[in-house]
């Protein structure tokens, strides 16, 4: 554990300096990994720690994503199983399947839950909610998550690169007095960049308030507002393009990414700066009303309960695909695709 300043708050996180990998391995040796589901976060976290050294084996039903564990290495009777058997052989049960999967096949997956098992989570949903997802597990077992901060494909490509994506880790049931240490070197097994402590409750909140807020939901709204705005006042899809997602993709992003906000207004121009300094509190005036209207109705569980019910039923994935397709037929979107190609390194 290194105990570290974030802006003048002291806190305790793990990286690979204090937790190396051979400890990690260690301490799971004797454990079989069981990746029930392999969607986004199933394959990232069951190559890495395969590759890692790990013991590890997947539970997925049949289907199209059957035939993706076959094409990654997993060897069916071996290393790919049904999702009840891998429940079964498995000592650490991981649960990544959907979040809504997750309530539809837990009748399948608690009898296998006995005791000196460990369940394992990406996410506090199924916990933090249990009163909307019904999932109480036993007394008798260890109960934790490693939250990667990052899509599942990330995960992966980082770790290829010989990097690593940031994780939360929490512990909701420690029957066997060890489950801290499993859950480190669990998150240290999938190739976190650092992992930094958290609650169920508290990754459910600030994970839904994220994803429907800066990282997904928000930016789409804002970059689309600003591109809608831009057209209309009679400026081309190129340049509407590049002046809301282009730039922002490829030279600015990056750019604070590396250095900070004030490193990118450091490298524009005067006259940028000038204006961004004066639009931003208005924005942020503008904006945190919809943020604490989001906030609210995640900790309220209405969040939670309109994902239960919308990606609970049958045709959940073409729905969603469909709203998908709309997205990237719009101008917009479409304009992105031409200004892809442009970029020299892809033409
Ligand atoms: N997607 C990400 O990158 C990401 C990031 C951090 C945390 N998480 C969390 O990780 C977990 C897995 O998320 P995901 O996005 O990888 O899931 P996903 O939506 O890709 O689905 C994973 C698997 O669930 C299976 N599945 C869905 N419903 C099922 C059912 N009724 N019966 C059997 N199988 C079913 C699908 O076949 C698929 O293999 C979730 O708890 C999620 O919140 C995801
Ligand atoms: C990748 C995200 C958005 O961080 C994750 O939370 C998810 O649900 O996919
Ligand atoms: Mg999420
Ligand atoms: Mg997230």
């Amino acid at each position: 554990m290194a105990e570290m300043n974030f802006g003048g708050v002291m806190e305790t996180v793990v990286t690979s300096h204090e937790f190396s990998l051979e400890k990690a391995r260690e301490v799971l040796k004797n454990e079989t990994i069981a990746v029930i589901g392999y969607g986004i976060q199933g394959p990232g976290q069951a190559c890495n720690l395969r590759d890692n050294g790990f013991n590890v084996i997947v539970g997925q039903r049949q289907g199209k994503t059957y035939e993706k564990c076959l094409k990654d290495g997993w060897v069916p009777g071996k290393t790919l199983f049904s999702i009840e058997e891998a429940a079964e052989k498995g000592t650490i049960i991981c649960m990544l399947l959907s979040d809504a999967g997750q309530i539809a096949c837990w009748p399948k997956i608690k009898p296998y839950l006995t005791p000196g098992k460990t369940l394992y989570y990406s996410h506090g949903f199924a916990i933090n909610w249990s009163d909307r997802t019904g999932v109480v597990p036993p007394k008798d077992i260890d109960v934790i998550m490693v939250a990667p901060k990052g899509s599942g494909t990330s995960l992966r490509t980082m770790f290829c690169e010989g990097r690593g994506l940031n994780c939360s880790y929490a512990v909701y049931q420690d029957a066997s007095g060890k489950a801290e240490e499993k859950t480190i070197a669990f998150g240290i097994g999938i190739g976190a960049g650092y992992l930094f402590k958290t609650t169920f409750q508290r990754e459910a909140t600030s994970d839904l308030t994220g994803e429907r807020g800066s990282l997904m939901g928000a930016i789409e709204g804002l970059l689309e507002a600003q591109y809608d705005v831009l057209r209309e006042n009679g400026h081309s899809p190129s340049e509407a393009f590049n002046e809301t997602v282009e730039e922002l993709t490829q030279s600015l992003g990056p750019l604070f990414g590396a250095k900070g906000m004030d490193w990118m207004y450091a490298n524009c121009s005067t006259t940028a700066q000038r204006g961004a300094l004066d639009w931003a509190p208005r924005f942020r005036e503008a904006i945190k009303p919809v943020m604490e209207w989001l906030y609210y109705s995640v900790k309220t569980g209405n969040e939670a309960q309109i994902s239960i019910d919308k990606n609970s039923q049958a045709d959940y994935r073409e729905k969603l695909n469909a709203e998908l397709e709309a997205m990237r037929n719009k101008e917009m979107w479409q304009a992105g695709v031409t200004v892809r190609k442009l970029r020299p390194e892809n033409n």
